[in-house]
This record gives structure tokens, sequence and C-alpha cells, in this order.
């Protein structure tokens, strides 16, 4: 479902991304893991054009990404980061944002209820989204690219700024949506815990190249985060 072929990815003189090749099967979740500086981010942001790549090739559904215009592509790959970004407005207005843009004939309402009881926050809809939690506020997020019905997810950290209950809870949801709605998912994390939690496969980034493609339990974990 998503090709990395030979990504190499230069900002300035440095490069960044030294021709990683890495193939996830369509419902797989990837896991990305290495350590502080490796890639990891700038990899993810290359498969949603965020970034372009410098040589080599994304495919998606076997089409390169170079072929399929940005908003296109990002219906079908939804990104969700580290620290979520809540617009002015309430939380329905922050589930429906990416909708007003959609050339179907949407029922927004409906659609918000749907979403909010999906990422289980319902009861926050009218309030003002920026003075939720921070897992509150993930919810949105996780809402708000669904919306789109992407069938790829990028996850960047998501759980890295909660507090470990709110995490263990985060991690869940994404889990379960992530069954319930059959997507591909390329998740970066720092958590080896999580990782094996999480993972079908490890993907190891050590300085922009990929040095291991492993199940979580066939993964030499201590070695990972030495530089
Ligand atoms: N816009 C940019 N300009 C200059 N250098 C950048 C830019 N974006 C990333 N880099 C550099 O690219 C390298 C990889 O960054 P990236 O954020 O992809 O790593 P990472 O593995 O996700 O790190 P972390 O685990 O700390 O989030 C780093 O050395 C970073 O400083």
């Amino acid at each position: 479902m998503i090709e990395l072929l030979n990504v190499r990815k230069n900002i300035g003189r440095k490069e960044i991304l030294k021709g990683v090749n890495l193939t996830v099967e369509k419902k797989e979740v990837m896991v990305i893991v290495g350590p502080s500086g490796s890639g990891k981010s700038t990899l993810l942001r290359c498969v949603n054009r965020l970034t372009e790549i410098t040589s080599g090739d994304i495919r998606i559904n076997k089409v390169s990404i170079k072929d399929l215009d940005p908003i296109s592509l990002r219906r079908i790959v939804g990104m969700v980061f580290q620290s979520p970004v809540m617009f002015e407005g309430s939380v329905r207005e922050n589930i429906t944002y990416g909708l007003r843009f959609s050339e179907n004939d949407i029922n927004t309402w409906e659609t918000a209820e749907e979403l909010a009881r999906e990422v289980g926050i319902e009861h926050l809809l009218e309030e003002d989204a920026n003075k939720l939690s921070g897992g509150e506020q993930q919810r949105v997020a996780i809402a708000r690219t669904l919306a789109l019905k992407p069938e790829i997810l990028l996850l960047d950290e998501p759980t890295a700024s909660l507090d470990p209950e709110s995490a263990k809870k985060i991690e869940n949801l994404v889990l379960n949506l992530v069954r319930s709605r059959e997507l591909t998912v390329l998740w970066v994390t720092h958590d080896a815990e999580q990782a094996k939690r999480v993972g079908d496969r490890v993907a190891v980034l050590k300085d922009g190249r990929i040095v291991a493609i492993e199940e979580p339990k066939k993964i030499v974990w201590g070695e990972i985060y030495v530089r």
C-alpha cells in the first residue's frame, strides 16, 4: 500500500534520509523508531508531501505521490501530530474543519456527532476546543483527521505530550480505530514498550537509514537508542 523506494531527502547541505526502502502492507501498523534526529518525522512528512523528497519515489497503491495533487493525497493520507493544533471555535467546528473543502454533500452536523462518539468526546461538542485537556484535544485532532476518511494514517508521536494515563487511553483509541477502519499506519514513537504493543512490524531508522525491519519481538531493543 505504501512503498518508499530509495528515498533521499536533503535539507540544505545535510542529507537527512539516505536511501530509505520500506514497504507497508495494507492494514499493517508499521512503527518507526530510532534515535532523536535520525529522520523519523522527516520520513513521515515526505509521505504526505508536507516536504518534498530529493530523489527516489514514494508510491501509494502503486501510484507515485508526485502524480497526486497534495489535496487528493491528504484525503488518502491523514496525519496526527504530537501536539494537537486547535483552531479557534468549538469542538464541533474543529472536527468538521476539513469537510468545508469537501466536494460531496455531507451532513456535517451528523458527521461531527458520529466522529465525536467514535473518539469519546460527544459530551464536549459545543465546548471551546482551546479549553480542553491535552488528551481531549488529541481526540479532536484524531476525529478531524478521520473526517476525511483516510486509508492511511501517519502518527508522529501522538501520545508523547500526554501524561501516562491519557497516553495509554489515546494509544488504545488509535489502535481500535485502526482496526475498525482498517487503516494502514506509519507510527513514529520513541517509546519501545508502545512500539511492542502497537506494531505489526518495527522499522529502525538510524542516521537516515533503515537498519532493521522486524516483528517487535525480533528487535534488539537495547541497541536502538544508542547513537
Ligand atoms: N526544516 C529543517 N531545517 C533544517 N534541519 C532540519 C529541518 N527539519 C529537520 N531537520 C534536521 O533533520 C534531522 C532529522 O530530523 P527529524 O525531526 O526528522 O528527526 P526525528 O528522528 O524525528 O527526531 P526526534 O525523535 O527528535 O523528533 C535533524 O538533524 C534535524 O535537525
